[in-house]
């Protein structure tokens, strides 16, 4: 249980009234402490359910080393149309926000303390359909409430924006509803079932698959990430905490993420880190080439030396390499490549990897930035960057959303990390779409890249309760 009433917080949130009363704008105030015990996150999650559903963000990176729960959003910054740079705009809006802020975290460690959760859409210069409008190009939260378990330690961060309206009362209600977060239990939720799963479009997606194939023949471009979705309905509303219990159960090495907009939530676990920053050290991965797991760990040691020595996958997978590097050289002083990848198995598949680690050469290089340059790499956008956008653009008759673009989270410092979000779906009350993606090389065959794709929906699948898996 959080024991947030040391006289100390009430004497530092004054500070914050007095100037928000001065500056007659809201400021914002921030208390960080560290808990002694902590349930299990996703009960935690589970049980905010009726106090923050539509406001709820959660993180889990593949080690459980950051794991981020942010309940309410006080602050959000969204970019829904593409008048500026959406990276630049949410930096410059963050450091504007955090100038006249009252930061009280004892603790020098990333992840505690305020942060934004939240993510960019896959492509900006296309409109978001009606699934995704509440997502738009860019959606961040400062959650009200923060619980980060961070290396095993455990911390609550409670934000207030406060304003000259706001007195003692308003810090009190919080820690009233801090109180009852931790008292409550998760109440005993439904589980919805799934009525109806359907492919969309599955024969127009391989012809897509040819005419790209012919375009790269034709020496158009190297290499186009082009995805395709299922449709599944439920008997009712599905619930982020069930899918995500079963995501933490089934994809455990995986990135688990959950972002609520309301009604909406997209949801997935991706084995795909874009970059991550403490300080001045990234790291970011390659990933790309892909076969299946049989599940027996014999025959999936073959197909893994089977997947190293493959020509196409090689190809598939270097493409990445090459520009994953070339994007982040001019921002570093060291970067260190091994030469050839490693096989990373999930459970479903089995991918080639290169981890990519850098010393940053500038402290204004920010963690958005770093993004902003890295997306998308050609594990899901392509080659020619631009050619292969506008080939997604023309063959995909449907919005990625957020499928497929940077989703995490940075802190007040600048730390912070972003993965790929793959192996995701968007929940919408009885309604799910997932979405699967591969890349497309000179030697692909359609039937074969569709097959792919049929095992990347498999995480999002089985953790919504899907047939044939
Ligand atoms: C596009 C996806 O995955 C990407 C494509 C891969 C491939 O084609 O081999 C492998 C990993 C990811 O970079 C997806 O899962 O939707
Ligand atoms: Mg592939």
């Amino acid at each position: 249980m959080p024991i947030i009433h040391h006289s100390t917080i009430q004497q530092q949130f004054n500070k914050a009234l007095e100037k928000a009363s001065l500056d007659k704008r809201a400021v914002l105030f921030s208390y960080t402490e560290e808990l002694s015990s902590f349930a299990a996150p996703l009960d935690l999650f589970s049980a905010s359910y009726s106090e923050f559903y539509g406001e709820r963000y959660f993180w889990k990176e593949p080690n459980d080393e950051v794991i981020l729960i942010g309940l309410g959003s006080i602050y959000s910054l969204r970019v829904n149309q593409q008048t500026e740079n959406r990276f630049q705009y949410i930096d410059r809006e963050w450091e504007k926000l955090l100038a006249s802020a009252y930061i009280f975290n004892p603790f020098d460690i990333s992840g505690t303390g305020p942060l934004l959760m939240g993510g960019f859409s896959f492509d900006s210069e296309t409109e978001r359909d009606q699934n995704w409008t509440s997502f738009g190009n860019a959606a961040f939260h400062l959650p009200q409430i923060m619980i980060s378990s961070i290396k095993g330690q455990t911390f609550l961060t409670i934000n207030i924006m406060a304003t000259r309206n706001d007195d003692e009362g308003t810090l009190e209600l919080l820690q009233e509803k801090v109180q009852k977060l931790f008292g409550s239990t998760d109440q005993n939720k439904e589980i919805s079932n799934i009525v109806n799963q359907e492919e969309l479009n599955a024969h127009e997606w391989k012809e897509s698959v040819a005419l790209a194939v012919n375009a790269i023949q034709e020496g158009e471009l190297d290499k186009v990430v082009l995805s395709r979705r299922m449709r599944l309905d439920f008997d009712k509303t599905i619930l982020p905490e069930q899918v995500l219990s079963r995501l933490w159960m089934e994809q455990h090495q995986s990135y688990l993420f959950a972002l609520e907009e309301l009604n909406h939530c997209f949801t997935g676990a991706s084995p795909e880190r874009l970059i991550l920053k403490e300080n001045d050290q990234i790291l970011s991965t390659c990933l790309a080439g892909s076969i299946k797991r049989t599940g027996n760990a014999a025959d999936d040691g073959l197909l893994g030396l089977e997947l190293l020595n493959d020509r196409k996958n090689r190809d598939e997978h270097q493409f990445v390499v090459k520009m994953i590097s070339d994007v982040l050289d001019p921002f570093c002083i060291e970067m260190s490549i091994p030469d050839t990848p490693e096989v990373m198995k999930m459970r479903d598949i089995q991918h080639l990897y290169t981890p990519v680690r850098g010393k940053v050469n500038n402290t204004g290089t920010t963690l958005l930035k770093l993004v902003e340059a890295l997306h998308p790499t050609p594990a899901l956008g392509g080659i020619p960057r631009e050619k292969a956008m506008e080939l997604i653009r023309e063959v995909e008759n449907s919005d990625r959303g957020f499928y497929g673009a940077p989703v995490g989270w940075f802190d007040y410092r600048g730390n912070g990390e972003f993965c790929v979000a793959i192996r995701s779906g968007l929940l919408k009350e009885n309604e799910a779409i997932l979405y699967s993606g591969c890349g497309i090389v000179a030697d692909s065959n359609p039937e074969d890249e569709y097959i792919e794709t049929g095992i990347k929906f498999k995480p999002m699948l089985r953790a919504l309760g899907g047939k044939n898996l």
